[in-house]
């Protein structure tokens, strides 16, 4: 990618807006040079206007600063470019490569090339503050601005930075025929929808033909409802109710007419664009300035949500731990009811282990429970060894008294022999 020094001569201390429209330098517009993306059919004329905008920007000692977005150029480009698409995307081999044809491999380059249009992006931010004018040529695949994802990446990334419009190039010759007319307005107005950027629809190549009948008919519905007549196809009849519902978005459209060839109305196309990009200033930035808040707001509260969703996942983890603990209190306690110290203690150790989670013992009446690490409740007053201790002593008394009443029937078990031996014994030594 080539960002060679742009060839117009310095700029003197005077505006874009000023030279453009013999303004006095003393109104000072913003000092970001606007993005003009130039978009257009094949043919109409989109290169040879980016040519004849140079120059005369470059005649009247305005700094230009081209990018070519057209792969397909064969040669050298008209108007001095930048940056040229051509450098790094080679849109033949991808014609090999994928299978594709001349089309699908344009549009393929561009999405390809948007991938690194951030970072062109921001080079473009500092060239904006060295130049006046910020010039994008692209192919006549327009299908590109209305529904493939790189038009809309390209919009994005300009009008995130700098103030952006679209210069809307036609072909006036072949715009005589009222469905072609529609069917080209019906682009322009897709275009805008799609971009939602200022707008500057130029009528090229007046040398030919001039534009006024398209102005007419933008202006006045009856007179292209007139045209229209003159046609018979089902077509026609479309094109009418079109331009009916055209009508508010006609309106709100820049025209100019311009020939590119000759270089008549530049003064115009120059003056459109500054009111465009001042239309920006005034209009999208701050809606622009909205989305960007809204969205770094949704990306908190989404941030929020999932820190939100990971501390009721610990708490529910920490109640789980908690519950299983007041059960084991709960039979705890039961078992003290009954009088088993033994059975609490022991309970309690089955289930947490010494000096693990909890450990309470509930015929303890003063004692003081302090949570430990959250979790777990210990009386202070109380060691463990206390514990272990009364194991000890009460294991003792139990395995005394086991032992005694195992002594005791084995006791009564050899009575109960003797007694039956000496009765066996009596009745041998009866005499007969
Ligand atoms: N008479 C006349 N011809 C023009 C004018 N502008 C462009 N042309 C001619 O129209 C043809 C197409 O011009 P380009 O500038 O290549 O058009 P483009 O829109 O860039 O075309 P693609 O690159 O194919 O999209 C060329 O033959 C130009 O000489 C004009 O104002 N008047």
């Amino acid at each position: 990618m080539s960002d060679a020094a742009a060839p117009a001569p310095a700029a003197e201390p005077v505006t874009a807006t000023a030279a453009a429209a013999g303004q006095s330098s003393q109104q000072q517009p913003s000092k970001v040079a606007p993005a003009v993306l130039v978009i257009g059919m094949a043919g109409a004329g989109k290169s040879m206007v980016m040519q004849r905008l140079s120059s005369h920007l470059s005649e009247n000692r305005l700094k230009t600063y081209g990018i070519n977005l057209d792969p397909a150029v064969v040669g050298d480009l008209s108007f001095p470019a930048n940056i040229d698409i051509r450098d790094t995307i080679h849109y033949k081999k991808l014609m090999e490569e994928h299978n594709l044809g001349p089309n699908g491999a344009i549009v393929l380059s561009l999405n390809l090339f948007t991938t690194q249009f951030d970072q062109l992006s921001n080079l473009l931010a500092q060239r904006a503050l060295e130049n006046d004018f910020v010039l994008i040529d692209t192919p006549g695949q327009i299908e590109i601005f209305t529904w493939s994802a790189g038009g809309a990446i390209i919009c994005d990334a300009l009008a995130s930075r700098l103030p952006t419009c679209v210069v809307y190039v036609v072909d006036t010759v072949r715009c005589q025929n009222p469905v072609t007319f529609m069917s080209n307005m019906l682009y322009t107005c897709s275009i805008l929808y799609k971009t939602q950027l200022p707008f500057v629809v130029v009528f090229n190549k007046t040398d030919i033909v001039k534009h006024d009948f398209a102005v007419e008919w933008m202006r006045d519905f009856e007179a292209f409802e007139e045209a229209v007549s003159r046609e018979s196809s089902y077509t026609s009849g479309l094109a009418r109710s079109l331009s009916l519902v055209l009508d508010e978005f006609y309106s709100n459209l820049r025209v100019v007419g311009i020939s590119a060839a000759r270089g008549d109305g530049m003064n115009d196309l120059v003056e459109a664009i500054n009111e465009a990009s001042a239309e920006f200033e005034r209009d999208y930035r701050p809606k622009l300035e909205q989305l960007r808040k809204e969205k770094e707001a949704e990306e908190a509260a989404r941030q929020q949500a999932q820190l939100n969703k990971f501390a009721a996942d610990k708490n529910a983890g920490m109640k789980v731990a908690m519950n299983l603990s007041d059960a084991a209190t709960a039979v705890s306690a039961a078992a003290g009811a009954s009088g088993s110290r033994k059975a609490q203690v022991k309970l309690s150790k089955i289930n947490y282990g010494k000096g693990s989670h909890e450990e309470y013992d509930s015929d303890d009446s003063d004692s003081a429970y302090t949570p430990r690490d959250g979790l777990s409740y210990m009386n202070e007053n109380e060691e463990d060894e206390d514990d272990a201790d009364d194991d000890e002593a009460e294991g003792d008394e139990y395995s005394t008294a086991e032992e005694a009443e195992k002594e005791r029937l084995q006791f009564e078990s050899f009575k109960s022999f003797l007694a039956s031996q000496n009765a066996s014994s009596a009745v041998a030594k009866k005499p007969q």
